[in-house]
């Protein structure tokens, strides 16, 4: 048997993708436009105050193409923390106009392939940092989820503790090419959803998405056991993004 890696838990997150009902959204009145935004924007004031008080981050987004309109992204210390979070946008008036399209539920996630001795990850900084990130301001995001594989021949979890380590360190030389360019977010999802991890990736180019992980397919541990689900982009929206994305006078 394999020696399962050991792993740090940090702050829960939840991935909101919802589209918007534009018809219905033009159907109301200028005045009920207005308050359902009103409303959205001193929810995100109170998430800005969770986030003063270092207890969560949250961020919106607009995600381009079919799969989405907007991103609520969450990161939380407890899962009830986001099932309230998710029953209060619910219960708003621009709530009625969205429908989700896809979430994500996950635990951001630190494993110690790669970890230094001697250092404690209670008190760490870094490490904590990490475990409970702030979304960055960069002007993009991509968010997909994925799997290591488990087939015949090509199963990542009866591959020895040396082997992976080995090749997570490589996986982590490719990622420190990209520092400063990207910011990663590795959350673990088995038991939460139905993918293994979500990988949240924060960059202002949209084409270091596409570098950083086209460079990685070719690196072992994506090329030979990892399998991808949906990729979703799109940008950070500010609060008077929001009103204007909105906007339809
Ligand atoms: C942006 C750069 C970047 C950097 C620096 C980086 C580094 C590292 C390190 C050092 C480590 C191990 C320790 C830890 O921190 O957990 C990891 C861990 C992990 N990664 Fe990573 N990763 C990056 C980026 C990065 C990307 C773009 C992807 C998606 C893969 C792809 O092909 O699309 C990814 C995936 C993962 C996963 C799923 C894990 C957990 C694997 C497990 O089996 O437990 N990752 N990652």
């Amino acid at each position: 048997m394999s020696e399962a890696v050991h792993t740090l838990e940090g702050w829960f997150v939840h991935h909101d993708f919802r589209t918007i009902d534009w018809s219905s959204w033009k159907l109301l009145s200028p005045e009920d436009r207005q308050a359902a935004v009103d409303e959205v924007l001193s929810l995100a004031a109170s998430w800005k105050e969770t986030e003063n008080q270092k207890q969560g981050s949250s961020g919106m987004f607009t995600i381009l193409g079919h799969k989405a309109d907007l991103l609520f992204l969450h990161f939380r210390p407890t899962l009830e923390e986001l099932i309230e979070l998710e029953a209060t946008f619910n219960k708003t008036k621009f709530a009625d106009v969205t429908l989700p399209s896809y979430s994500y539920v996950s635990v951001v996630e630190l494993s110690n392939y790669v970890a230094s001795d001697n250092v404690d990850p209670e008190t760490d900084p870094y490490i904590q940092s990490r475990l409970k990130p702030i979304i960055p301001d960069n002007k993009n995001i991509c968010f997909y989820p994925m799997n290591k594989r488990r087939e015949a021949g090509q199963n990542w979890y009866t591959l020895s503790m040396e082997e992976r380590r080995e090749m997570m360190r490589s996986h982590g030389l490719i990622g420190r090419k990209y520092a400063g360019k990207v910011t990663q977010v590795i959350s673990g999802s088995v038991g939460l959803d139905d993918w293994e991890w979500g990988v949240t990736l924060f960059a202002d180019d949209p084409v270091t998405f596409k570098k950083l992980i086209y460079e990685m397919r070719f690196d072992e541990v994506s090329a030979k056991y990892s399998e991808f689900g949906t990729f979703l982009v799109g940008n950070k929206l500010s609060e008077e993004a929001f009103r204007a994305y909105l906007d339809v006078e």
